[in-house]
């Protein structure tokens, strides 16, 4: 079985995939259940799947499973796939032209300036941050009346998150307004999932009930953006935050600045990108841990013999090895950015098939993840299967939750120390139990959250002596 994959031909047969309706091909299947439809399309079709959601290959998508095929789009051919694509255009609606959503000279210039933010030393510095923002959260819940009353953790993980992005990568003491945030957000994520699948596009400026809702919630994360924008511009000169870092670049060519309209786009897009997925991951994790007391039982032993239990420090990060693989597994089972989508930009081949100029391919980390030919027992919860350096004896691309190639996500490192050290912190003082009685399912939006919240018990541990 080859995989190669050659780059244009003409000769090359069009993608299997499943009968559509008439008109509308696969739409009103995958508007139902995108993620069961994927799921099974690649079990009977393989690891290349067309679907068509209308006429023309503008209409018409490719789900490619294999490894090979997710790197020859990341790495070997990213020059023929480009981000125009629905969920892009969805999104830039929120975030203009950040870091995220421009191409090009602009991406290329922007993703320069912000790389020093990341850098692991400036990441070691914000360790503490995630911790004690976590600590602090464990504190609230137990000064509550009842301290094992049940939270909804979707929420609290949220509300972590963005404590966690703003007061390190924005660098702002500022109080931001996060109850109004979490909802305008809420708000622009529903509206954004239902515009990617929308058969009748209304365009934003028309004022529908919907988009008039949108624009009010946009209207809401522009004023917190801009309030952390004036407080930096307030402060004293030098200051290494990210948002000082961009305030303070110069074009190299002409010297210029950013303007503020592209300060408000970079950081609006870390604030959105910068918490979704960390919270999403950690709610994912801490229902994945009450469904499997042995292995909670096993990474809280690890924590207090890793940290000697007091409260873990970065320094104690390869100490934390099954913490950290617990959070790896619950991105494998449920990855926050599920599904990355590109357009061709040109004829392409991928395993044989012809990938047409202007069609779509999805490369779904919540289908790769569960391959049959490199996961064994695919839905079973196993961080063991990342023990001993496992992963970099698989291909490159079975594991993916971050992306890949030039456009990987910029916050990698930062969101694995930050899940590593927030679990660590939680676990180390309780356990979470989940009521019973709760359906839990995911729903596949531009993130992977779940349907509605999800109530936990907080029940505290012995502790650490
Ligand atoms: C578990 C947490 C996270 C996951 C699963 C995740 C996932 C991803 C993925 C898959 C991409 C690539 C998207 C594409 O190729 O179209 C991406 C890009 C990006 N992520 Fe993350 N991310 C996480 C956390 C973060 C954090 C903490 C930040 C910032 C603080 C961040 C900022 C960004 C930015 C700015 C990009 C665009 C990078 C570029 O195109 O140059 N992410 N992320």
């Amino acid at each position: 079985m080859t995989h190669a994959s050659a780059p244009r031909s003409h000769a090359a047969p069009l993608a299997p995939g499943p009968r559509g309706a008439p008109l509308l091909g696969n739409l009103p299947d995958l508007r139902r259940d995108r993620i069961r439809i994927f799921l099974d399309a690649a079990d009977t079709y393989g690891d290349v799947v067309r679907f068509q959601f209308g006429p023309g290959p503008k209409r018409t998508g490719h789900l490619l499973r294999h490894p090979d095929h997710i790197k020859h789009v990341f790495i070997d051919a990213a020059d023929r796939f480009t981000k125009q694509t629905p969920g892009v255009r969805e999104v830039r609606a929120l975030l203009g032209d950040g870091l995220l959503t421009s191409e090009g000279a602009l991406w290329r210039r922007q993703r320069r300036i912000a790389q020093p933010a990341f850098h692991k030393q400036r990441i070691a510095a914000f360790a503490d941050v995630m911790v004690r923002a976590a600590d602090e959260l464990v504190d609230g819940w137990m000064r509550r009346p009842r301290p094992d009353a049940p939270v909804d953790v979707v929420s609290e993980m949220m509300r972590l998150a963005l404590r966690i992005v703003t007061e390190t990568l924005l660098g702002t003491d500022v109080p931001i307004d996060a109850a109004a945030t979490a909802h305008a957000l809420d708000l622009i994520l529903a509206d954004t999932r239902k515009g990617v699948t929308r058969i009748l596009k209304i365009p934003r400026h028309v004022p529908t009930p919907d988009n008039r809702r949108f624009q009010e919630a946009v209207a809401v994360l522009d004023r917190e953006v801009l309030r952390i924008i004036e407080h930096r511009r307030k402060a004293p000169e030098g200051g290494t935050d990210l948002v000082s870092t961009l305030m303070a670049a110069r074009d190299p060519e002409t010297g210029e600045g950013m303007t503020d309209r592209q300060l408000r786009d970079e950081v609006m897009t870390m604030f959105a990108a910068g918490h979704e997925t960390t919270a999403n991951a950690l709610t994912w994790t801490f229902y994945l841990l009450s469904t499997h007391p042995d292995v909670r039982r096993r990474a809280r032993a690890e924590v207090l013999t890793g940290t000697g239990g007091r409260l873990p420090t970065f320094a104690d990060l390869g100490a934390l090895d099954l913490v950290g693989r617990v959070f790896q597994e619950s991105m494998r089972l449920y990855p926050p950015a599920w599904m990355i989508t590109r357009r061709a930009a040109e004829d392409d081949v991928v395993g044989g098939y012809l990938i047409p100029k202007d069609s779509l391919v999805f490369l779904a980390p919540y289908v790769t993840h569960r391959h049959p030919a490199y996961w064994e027992n695919p839905e079973g919860f196993d961080p063991d299967r990342f023990a001993g350096g496992a992963l970099a004896r698989m291909p490159r691309f079975a594991y993916f939750p971050f992306g890949g190639g030039a456009r990987q996500c910029i916050g990698s490192s930062f969101a694995m120390v930050e899940g590593t050290l927030v679990l660590a912190t939680i676990l180390r003082r309780v356990r979470l139990d989940l009521v019973p009685g709760q359906t839990i399912t995911p729903e596949p939006g531009i993130t992977l959250r779940p349907r509605g919240s999800i109530h936990m018990r907080v029940v505290p541990e012995p502790p650490p002596t």
